[in-house]
């Protein structure tokens, strides 16, 4: 299935990211949101043009100045990449004026939005709901980015009234962007996320939460682990709160078992500080049972996860320093997976640490030496 000509409504970072994507793969990308100003951002960033729905004259018996929107060509698929609660509306919209021969979304809850374009008699022919298991903390199109769906899941829920056509449009989409395709149903895919994104996000900003009043001392001390694991409580609470609400229940039973797990934790806690020393074994469990669930994240290729060896080397705070230490790996033949930086606050130091594939990393480290890096 060709995508020639793609219109993405809402052109935020998803959209935005979505249309530039796209451009790159040459498709023609048609742009509309609500808020004039983040297409003509998005226009700027080369994302596409701003689509002119045509205003049709008033047909007989129409009020006098209603005029009716119509599309200036149908376009082949239709991203809709607005919130979660505005999803059915659009289509409906869209499929009114006949905009699209296909329609997807990009909501990060699937059962609600489908459930109420069926409400609201949308066509569930021509429509297959999506989700790209890829974003940022930040919102808008100034945030967006054309390889954010590179190797990441991208899923897809058809129903059983989805015309094979609109799935293989969506697939095609899915392809173009660079993403891996799962077909899953909506409830799956919606009690999937609960465990994987939603329940994580609000945990995130559980933990982040307590940084609201901790002391200056305490934020001086922010190392990294702070920052992984709040990360994600950056982002825009509006559309969190709209992504929670259409996805409760599942939600509400995996933060319940978070819950009982922190409530276990600082009981132990307060055991050991009384001098309980048995209690060391109920933390040791949940620590043991967050490794294996850790363990389980598929690695950054999407297949299983692998774990790389990790070398850190001290670089100099200085431009170029990373790239030569890039180039040295590429002269020993080490494929670095994953970098990290650390930056030691008020030092002109840091440390980069380089994933590498165990065996490796001890030709790697003695290399790094004889060229006069340290590798501590
Ligand atoms: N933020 C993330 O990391 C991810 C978000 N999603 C989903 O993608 C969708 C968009 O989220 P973001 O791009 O992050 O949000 P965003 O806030 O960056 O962009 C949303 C855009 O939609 C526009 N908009 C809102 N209602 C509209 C309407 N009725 N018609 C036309 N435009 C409308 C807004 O003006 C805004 O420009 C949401 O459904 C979200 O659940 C999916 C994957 C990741
Ligand atoms: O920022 C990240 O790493 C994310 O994982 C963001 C994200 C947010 C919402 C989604 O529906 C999917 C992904």
């Amino acid at each position: 299935m060709e995508l020639r000509t793609v219109l993405v409504v809402g052109t935020g970072l998803i959209g935005t990211s979505a249309a530039l994507a796209l451009r790159k793969r040459g498709v023609r990308v048609l742009l509309a949101d609500r808020e004039p100003g983040a297409v003509r951002l998005a226009r700027e960033l080369g994302a596409g043009e701003e689509w002119h729905p045509m205003k049709a004259t008033p047909a007989a018996g129409e009020a006098a100045g209603q005029a009716t929107v119509q599309p200036s060509e149908r376009v082949d698929l239709a991203i809709i990449a607005v919130p979660p609660a505005h999803v059915a509306t659009e289509l409906l919209e869209l499929q009114r004026i006949d905009a699209a021969r296909f329609y997807t979304d990009v909501a990060s809850v699937k059962a609600e939005p489908i459930h109420r374009a069926a409400q609201l008699g949308c066509d569930l022919g021509t429509y297959v709901a999506s989700h790209p298991l890829a974003g940022r903390e930040k919102s808008g199109p100034g945030a967006a980015r054309d390889d954010l769906f590179l190797g990441r899941p991208w899923a897809l829920c058809p129903t059983d009234e989805a015309d094979p056509e609109a799935k293989a449009a969506v697939l095609r989409l899915i392809e173009l962007c660079g993403a891996n395709a799962v077909e899953v149903s909506a409830v799956d895919h919606d009690r999937a996320v609960a465990v994987v994104s939603h329940a994580p996000h609000v945990a995130a900003s559980a933990v982040a939460a307590r940084l609201a009043d901790a002391t200056d001392v305490a934020l001086g001390l922010a190392g990294q682990g702070v920052r992984d694991v709040t990360r994600i409580a950056g982002s825009d609470p509006g559309l969190w709160l709209g992504i929670l609400s259409g996805n409760a229940s599942p939600v509400a039973e995996v933060l319940e078992a978070v819950a009982n797990d922190l409530a276990d934790a600082a009981s132990a806690l307060r055991a050991l500080a009384e001098g309980d020393g048995t209690a060391t074994n109920e933390i040791t469990q949940l620590l043991k049972r967050g490794v294996v669930g850790h363990d389980r994240i598929p690695g950054k290729h999407g297949g299983p996860a692998s774990s790389y060896a990790v070398v850190q080397v001290v670089i100099g705070d200085r431009p170029g320093q990373l790239a030569r230490l890039f180039q040295a790996c590429d002269e020993v033949g080490v494929n670095v997976e994953d970098v990290r930086l650390e930056h030691a606050p008020g030092l002109p130091l840091g440390i980069a640490e380089l994933s590498v594939e165990p065996d490796a990393a001890g030709a790697l480290t003695e290399a790094l030496h004889e060229r006069g890096w340290q590798v501590p």
